[in-house]
């Protein structure tokens, strides 16, 4: 719409109304109620401004009247005519030198000394005009346009308020964008962060959890040229090494002479899967041209062979309460490779030189070279040949005719272990071949109270020895069915031991034929038909 008038706000927040051609007049309150405004000359000379206007009818559009007094008003397309003079010529300087008259007017005297400029069609009367002060009042069908008489301070204060608000709350917004985003850049690197700190700790780990592959020459500069010897083994001498100066190991250097390098791949290929606080770690093997080396943690304490010791031996006995606990922490490692990985490990070599002891005593169970992997739905296992310790193999290793090969025959290893932690087997003077046979018989006089061998003085510690007696006598029973499975043995060890039944002592009848019989007599019948075993 094309406003021949226009309200603008001048530099000191003043509104303007501005008439054609360039007729500024400063604008005292507009009224929306009354659809008017006020507009005055601050010269004090509005006939001046009116001389200038070049008056036509829509020249005041959209007002359509004029009030003057306040209330008498008229419509601007009635007009009169004026004259306007200049009166400056009558000497002294006047506020306002411009006069305007009507006709009544002209026989002003006032006038008589005023030079006539001209005389025009007026909206506005020459009583109007010498007030200095009209009100216009705009056409109410023009509201929707009244946008053009937007109040200046107000209007300005409103827009300068809703420019403020709306830059404050651009500011406000554009700051929260940027801290969100910078909230998100630094979530984004921060979380980078941590995924690459859990990646590298992952592979950190990762390597860690899997052995490395050292070179022969590694080996050597480990061990230092084998200066340290730790003992030998039936496949090879265990030497001392460093990895570095927190990291001691111990090297098995294996014979290279024998056998097919089976040993070697089951003991690499079985420990790489395990990790359990009571099954030693394999830190690394070597497998370079002929030699083969396996790299363990070195446990200071050897192994629990060490310690099969009677209470009397105070330099090598451990106290009842740590042989508990040795015991249990063998038990949960048998457990964990039972049934803790994808597949069932089988040690078939549980003995005490086979269980490693840290510097707290806990057990680590070792030697995985006669290992074997089955799996967890199998309960038995093929078995070509003999494998185990003389002493510690469950009678259907030793011969197919007492039951099929299983993870139960682990538990009968076990068993003498837990039977030999009771009574100490060196002290008690048995070889190795009647131990096996004369064990289980004296701990049973033991346990009913006919035995004065080991002398158990305290209370408590005659309740473990007496529980882990029993448990033993159960791992060792004939017929593997009747044998715990290593939950059950853990269950048995962590409950109390009044709930424990001594188990009928399997070697009775055979301890009273023969001392030295390694079988008893009723095993040795070749024609005993297969014991198949179901759990
Ligand atoms: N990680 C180890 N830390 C400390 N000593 C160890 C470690 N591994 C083995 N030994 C010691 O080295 C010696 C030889 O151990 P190795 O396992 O080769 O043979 P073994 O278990 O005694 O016999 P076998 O090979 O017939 O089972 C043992 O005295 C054993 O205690």
């Amino acid at each position: 719409l094309q406003c021949p008038v226009s309200v603008s706000c001048s530099e000191n927040n003043t509104n303007i109304l501005e008439l054609p051609p360039s007729v500024k007049l400063p604008v005292h309150g507009i009224d929306h109620r009354s659809n008017s405004l006020e507009i005055s000359d601050p010269e004090e000379c509005l006939p001046e401004l009116f001389l200038r206007l070049n008056y036509s009818s829509s020249l005041f559009y959209p007002f359509k009247s004029i009030r003057f007094y306040g209330t008498y008003q008229t419509p601007l397309d009635v007009r009169t005519n004026v004259t306007f003079f200049n009166c400056s010529s009558r000497g002294k300087p006047l506020p306002c030198p411009i006069h305007v008259a009507d006709n009544y007017d002209l026989v002003d005297l006032n006038l008589v000394s005023c030079k006539k400029l001209v005389s025009q069609l007026m909206p506005v009367p020459t009583s109007m005009l010498q007030e200095n002060s009209i009100r216009l009042i705009w056409n109410t069908s023009f509201q929707s346009d009244h946008q053009c008489f937007v109040p200046c301070n107000r209007g300005k204060r409103k827009h300068k308020v809703h420019e403020s608000i709306i830059l404050q709350t651009a500011g406000a917004a554009l700051l929260l964008s940027i801290l969100g985003a910078l909230y998100l850049i630094y979530h984004y690197y921060r979380n980078k962060g941590e995924d690459q700190q859990r990646v590298e700790t992952f592979l950190k780990n990762y390597e860690a959890l899997n052995p490395t592959r050292f070179s022969y020459a590694n080996i050597k500069r480990i061990t230092k040229q084998f200066k340290d010897k730790l003992g030998e083994g039936a496949h090879g001498a265990v030497y001392k090494g460093k990895l570095s100066n927190q990291i001691l190991v111990a090297v098995k250097i294996l014979n290279t002479t024998e056998g097919d390098g089976k040993e070697f791949i089951n003991e690499v290929g079985t420990m790489a899967k395990i990790h359990h606080v009571n099954v030693v770690r394999l830190l690394g093997y070597c497998a370079d041209g002929s030699h083969r080396a396996l790299v363990y943690h070195f446990f200071p304490k050897g192994n629990l062979q060490n310690f099969m010791a009677l209470p009397s031996n105070k330099e090598r006995f451990l106290g009842w309460n740590k042989l508990h606990q040795i015991a249990l922490g063998i038990a949960k490692g048998i457990e964990y490779l039972h049934q803790g990985c994808d597949q069932r490990i089988l040690h078939f070599a549980i003995n005490p030189r086979n269980v490693l002891l840290d510097e707290s005593f806990t057990p680590k169970i070792s030697d995985f070279g006669l290992a074997k992997l089955c799996p967890k739905n199998r309960s038995t296992v093929s078995m070509t040949a003999a494998r185990g310790t003389l002493g510690y193999m469950a009678p259907e290793v030793f011969s197919r005719n007492f039951g099929n090969v299983s993870y139960k025959s682990d538990i009968y290893s076990y068993g003498m272990l837990l039977l030999e932690m009771v009574g100490g087997r060196k002290n008690a003077n048995s070889s190795e071949e009647t131990f096996q046979v004369l064990y289980p018989n004296w701990i049973h006089s033991l346990l009913e109270g006919d035995d004065t061998y080991i002398p158990i003085d305290d209370d408590g510690d005659f309740r473990i020895a007496k529980k882990l007696a029993i448990v033993g006598l159960w791992c060792i029973q004939w017929h593997p069915v009747h044998r715990p499975s290593m939950k059950g043995v853990v269950q048995m060890l962590e409950g109390g031991e009044e709930q424990l039944k001594v188990p009928p002592n399997p070697f009775e009848s055979a301890a009273a034929s023969s001392s030295s019989a390694i079988i008893p007599a009723r095993c040795l019948n070749l024609e005993l038909e297969v014991i198949p075993e179901t759990d």
